[in-house]
């Protein structure tokens, strides 16, 4: 199946193949509009988690509390991962999908837990409508991978990823006290120095007809955070209260980040997995990198045994470690919070 960009490409293509339309077969009443974000989004300023005032880290460690409880998704600012490197991450990854699609090709491993893998849509063996979607998927921790071509490609994704993880990881422990747990909790209990970091490189061409067509469908992540950058603003939609919200960022160095499944079970369903979907627009290419910083890959979640007080969460697990959990959601089809139900009745 060719990919989506060459698809976008055609000189003459005023309407989309119909396996793409997605809004005339699903979600009809849940339509592609979205409220603008009049709902405040939360932005949390990183550097006040060291803050050397505790009244201050206190302040920012509570409003880290409440963004996960109440959105399950923040905006990140002053993170401290240089502008310029984000660009040429972006650029990079640009440069990667303008490659003939031959060369391309040569990432495209057929097992979906692959360490590297190009392809179209999610998961088109599975896939009853197709996505208006490339993606290059590569693992970065424990291990690193890189595709073999654009040259630089490795070096900058190297830099990008250490960077990143230390955010994360810095972001995980004003998340374990605002849990009331000890701030290096997390850390230790998911085995954070050999944690499974995945980044997802999303390429959204332009789309003649955005009305019908969907970038990536409403989902949640696997793993305990997301960290999302993009080349242009607009096109992610979070779901808060029911409502799909538009998410605009008002400086291109924000970091989106947002609360994934493993982190709501640790959590004992306290801070929310928030449902995400990223629609097309029919100018620009965008897009989006999307990192996932879950815990060692051979760890198995549970919720948090002094969190568990009267069985508000199921506690029924599918027994998996978080690789063989990912392995499963990416052989199904991407819908909902299918995987944060118990195994018999997550496919
Ligand atoms: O492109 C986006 O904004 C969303 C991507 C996403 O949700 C993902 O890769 O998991
Ligand atoms: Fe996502």
């Amino acid at each position: 199946m060719g990919c989506v960009k060459d698809l976008a490409e055609l000189n003459d293509l005023t309407s989309i193949p119909t396996k793409y339309t997605y809004f005339n077969t699903f979600d009809q009443e849940d339509g592609i509009d979205a409220v603008a974000a009049e709902e405040k989004i939360p932005i949390i300023d990183f550097p006040l988690l060291n803050s050397a005032i505790p009244d201050q880290r206190a302040k920012v460690i509570q409003d880290l509390g409440k963004a996960c409880q109440d959105w399950g998704f923040f905006m990140l600012v002053n993170h401290g991962v240089p502008e310029s490197l984000m660009e040429r991450m972006l650029a990079i990854c640009q440069e990667f999908f303008n490659q003939p699609e031959d060369v391309k090709l040569q990432s495209a491993e057929e097992h979906v837990l692959a360490p590297l893998r190009y392809g179209t849509s999610f998961n088109p063996s599975v896939d009853k409508v197709f996505f208006w979607r490339d993606f290059l998927r590569i693992w970065m921790h424990p291990q690193f991978y890189s595709p073999p071509t654009p040259a630089g490609f490795s070096e900058i994704a190297m830099e990008y990823s250490q960077r990143t993880r230390q955010v994360a990881r810095e972001l995980l422990r004003g998340i374990s006290q605002s849990l009331g747990l000890e701030e290096c909790y997390i850390d230790k209990a998911m085995e954070m120095d050999s944690c499974f970091q995945i980044l997802v490189a999303n390429l959204y061409p332009p789309c003649p007809q955005p009305e019908l067509a969907m970038g990536f469908p409403p989902h949640s992540d696997t793993g305990l955070l997301t960290l999302l950058i993009q080349n242009q603003n607009g096109g992610l939609q979070v779901n808060h209260n029911g409502k799909w919200v538009n998410v605009h960022v008002s400086s291109p160095n924000t970091i989106l980040v947002n609360v994934a499944d493993h982190l709501e079970r640790l959590s004992n369903g306290k801070y929310k997995s928030v449902l995400h979907r990223a629609i097309v627009n029919n100018k620009t290419t965008r897009i989006s990198l999307a990192e996932t910083h879950g815990p060692c890959p051979d760890k198995i979640v549970t919720p948090v045994a002094e969190l568990v007080e009267n069985e508000t969460y199921p506690a029924v697990y599918p027994g998996m470690t978080y690789k063989e959990e990912m392995y499963s959601r990416l052989s199904n089809q991407i819908a909902g919070k299918s995987h944060l139900e118990p195994l018999h009745e997550s496919t």
